[in-house]
């Protein structure tokens, strides 16, 4: 019996050895074919149980002599690429694949790889399989390929329109406005001290896409509904939770958002039953949001069959409805009631911690470097003068808006910290190995494989990007610096397209993602969006939405770094000019180390609490962005 035992045993052993050991082989194999430099690891980095316990790991091996780990163990640790920077691609240069033994991926940072990856969907698609937890709600237009995706596409880029981007221009000025009133405090004269900029930004972005996703007018805290509201409406936009509700709908929003991970990775049949406060509240929220999508569905389908007529204003799950109940609805009738509200929620998760991060990091870099601020109010002086936010034209002032020290400053955010540090693609396994062409040579990538393209490092790569020497890391150039001021120096290179590339239109904005009048990158080398077919839909209601933002608190504020770790408000007022610098020096230096330990669950951000403090002040007000930097006023 013990034998037979041990002999089961030993047989497993040696087959994991064996699968272990063959696919390590056939793995290289397929890395010397495509000629490109290699790294062999012991465990790929996309292999789940690598992902969940490699805080295990790593620092077991780093206690073995650094030149057994140090060629590779990198790729094995999260954000290896932002936190990593540009060093660790020396070895490489612009391209490196990954070989495991489950696995192999290749690594781009080449805008001529990006190029020929984005340009051709289905030789190059997304691995549906590693979305599919994203379809808890039902299908959408991210977790799907082929021509499914090509359905859920068509119907949810009916909504990204001008007309909508226009209206979410309006709601997101209006928002604003809340955003503001929090940051004043209840004095409304500002000097306070934020240390939540980073939720702050989270329910701004929440109820703008309230607003995209649903045509809802949500509320900031102490805010009341207007009262000629339509009482339907009214049910979803209360800070009370209607009946058969515990929670608001905005709150079951944010919840829902802020346990998404949960509700990801634990079974909901288990998930209900933990005895954690975790658990219940992320149970409690699920059930919320999932009531009030029924609700809200079944509100819609009855004003279509009424023949209610569309309200004029952004609602994508209305839209998405009249699609499937409406009048002309025969095209897009393979729409099911789950594809509806899948669409719904995955619009929301693919637009609020995007655009939420990327406009709190465009906030604390602006507040970091004052004369990129002045140079921004100074623009927003020139555009929106001191007209009322409310009197805003969308069709007049976008233009200049997207040419200005705000579109730059935005950009470079984009640039700097992309939402979106890797974008994953892969080789089709159904279309067997792709030739690629990388500085006039073949490159052949097997099917299957997958491939990283690096946002993060090809838009800090010194080949597609005019530098200048570093203001801040002496002895450097200024690829790793935030200088909006970089987006007005002259381009020259051409926007390469892809001969054979996908040009079927597949709706969603068809503008650049920058202004002409601005540095036009290399295409491929400025991928916040990704590109191509499957770039992101909602790119320009997000720039719309963060415009809008950054113009109407510049207006009339500027945002400056919080110093109380170091000062008090009574010894900063007796400071000189000078003494101020320095002071300002030590919140800078901190702003920029904190910055540096972002990480991406979903997306690039602060996690655990960290943040950076920082305060709104009244234009005139300042104690800070006045004085430093000043030898950079032109
Ligand atoms: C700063 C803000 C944003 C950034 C940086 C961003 C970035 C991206 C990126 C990189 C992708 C491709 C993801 C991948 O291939 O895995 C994507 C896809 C997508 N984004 Fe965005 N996004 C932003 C805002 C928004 C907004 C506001 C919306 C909707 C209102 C939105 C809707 C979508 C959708 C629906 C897709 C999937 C498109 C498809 O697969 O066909 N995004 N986004």
């Amino acid at each position: 019996m013990v034998s037979s035992v041990a002999l089961l045993f030993g047989a497993v052993a040696a087959w994991a050895v064996y699968t272990y050991v063959s696919g390590l082989a056939s793995n290289i194999a397929k890395a010397r074919k495509a000629n490109l430099p290699y790294i062999v690891v012991p465990a790929h980095p996309y292999n789940k149980l690598w992902q969940i316990t490699f805080w295990i790991w790593v620092p077991l091996i780093k206690r073995l002599p650094k030149s057994w780990w140090e060629g590779w163990l990198f790729v094995l640790e999260p954000d290896w690429g932002y936190r990593g920077g540009r060093k660790v691609w020396e070895p490489f240069g612009e391209n490196f694949l990954v070989v495991g033994p489950g696995a192999i991926s290749l690594f781009t940072r080449n805008a001529e790889t990006i190029r020929q990856v984005t340009a051709r969907r289905e030789l190059f698609p997304k691995d549906t399989t590693d979305y599919q937890i994203l379809t808890m709600f039902g299908q959408n237009v991210l977790t799907t390929e082929g021509s499914l995706w090509r359905m859920h596409r068509k119907v949810t880029a009916a909504s990204f329109n001008e007309k909508n981007a226009a209206h979410t221009f309006a709601e997101s000025i209006n928002q604003t406005h809340g955003l503001i009133s929090e940051w004043l405090g209840p004095d409304g004269k500002g000097h306070k001290t934020i240390t939540t900029a980073e939720h702050d930004t989270m329910t701004l972005a929440l109820n703008i896409i309230g607003y995209v996703g649903f045509g809802l007018r949500l509320l900031w805290p102490g805010q009341t509904l207007p009262p000629d509201i339509d009482p339907k409406l009214a049910k979803y936009g209360s800070l009370e939770p209607p009946s058969g509700h515990t929670m608001s709908f905005a709150q079951a929003l944010a919840s829902t958002l802020e346990y998404l991970l949960v509700l990801l990775l634990v079974p909901w049949s288990v998930l209900k039953r933990l005895p954690f406060k975790w658990a219940r509240n992320s149970w409690e929220a699920k059930e919320n949001y999932m009531g009030y999508m029924d609700e809200f569905l079944q509100d819609k389908i009855a004003e279509v069959r009424q023949g209610e007529q569309p309200k004029d204003s952004m609602d994508i799950m209305g839209q998405l409805v009249r699609a499937k109940y409406g009048k002309s609805a025969s095209e897009s009738s393979e729409l099911c009631d789950s594809d509806i509200i899948g669409n719904a929620f995955i619009i929301i998760v693919a637009g609020h911690e995007t655009t939420a991060n990327t406009l709190h990091f465009t906030f604390t870099e602006l507040a970091n470097n004052p004369a990129a601020q002045r140079a921004l109010q100074k623009d927003v002086d020139d555009i929106c003068g001191k007209d009322d936010p409310s009197t805003w034209n969308y069709e007049s002032v976008i233009n200049p808006l997207l040419a200005s020290h705000l579109a730059a400053a935005m950009n470079e955010t984009l640039r700097l910290m992309p939402a979106v540090p890797e974008i994953p693609k892969h080789v089709a396994p159904s279309r067997g190995d792709q030739v690629i062409i990388i500085d006039g040579e073949k490159h052949t990538l097997a099917a299957g494989m997958t491939v990283g393209l690096s946002a993060v490092s090809v838009q800090r790569n010194p080949r597609y990007w005019p530098t200048r020497p570093s203001k801040v890391q002496p002895g450097q150039d200024d690829l790793d610096d935030f200088e909006p001021e970089r987006w007005f120096r002259s381009s020259d290179s051409a926007r390469d397209e892809i001969e054979d590339g996908d040009t079927e239109d597949y709706g969603g904005f068809k503008g650049r993602d920058t202004s002409d009048s601005l540095f036009r990158p290399a295409r491929g080398a400025f991928i916040p969006f990704s590109d191509g077919a499957r770039s992101c839909l909602g790119r320009r209601i997000a720039q719309v939405e963060m415009l809008a933002a950054l113009a109407v608190v510049f207006q009339k504020y500027s945002i400056e770094l919080a110093v109380d770790e170091w000062a008090s408000d009574d010894e900063v007022e007796k400071m000189s000019a000078e003494e101020r610098r320095r002071l300002y020096k030590k919140a800078q230096d901190m702003c920029r180390a904190t910055l540096r330990k972002a990480s991406s669950r979903l997306t690039l951000k602060l996690h655990g609490g960290m943040h950076v403090p920082i305060r709104l002040v009244k234009r005139g007000e300042e104690r800070f962005v006045n004085v430093v930097d000043t030898d950079e006023l032109a």
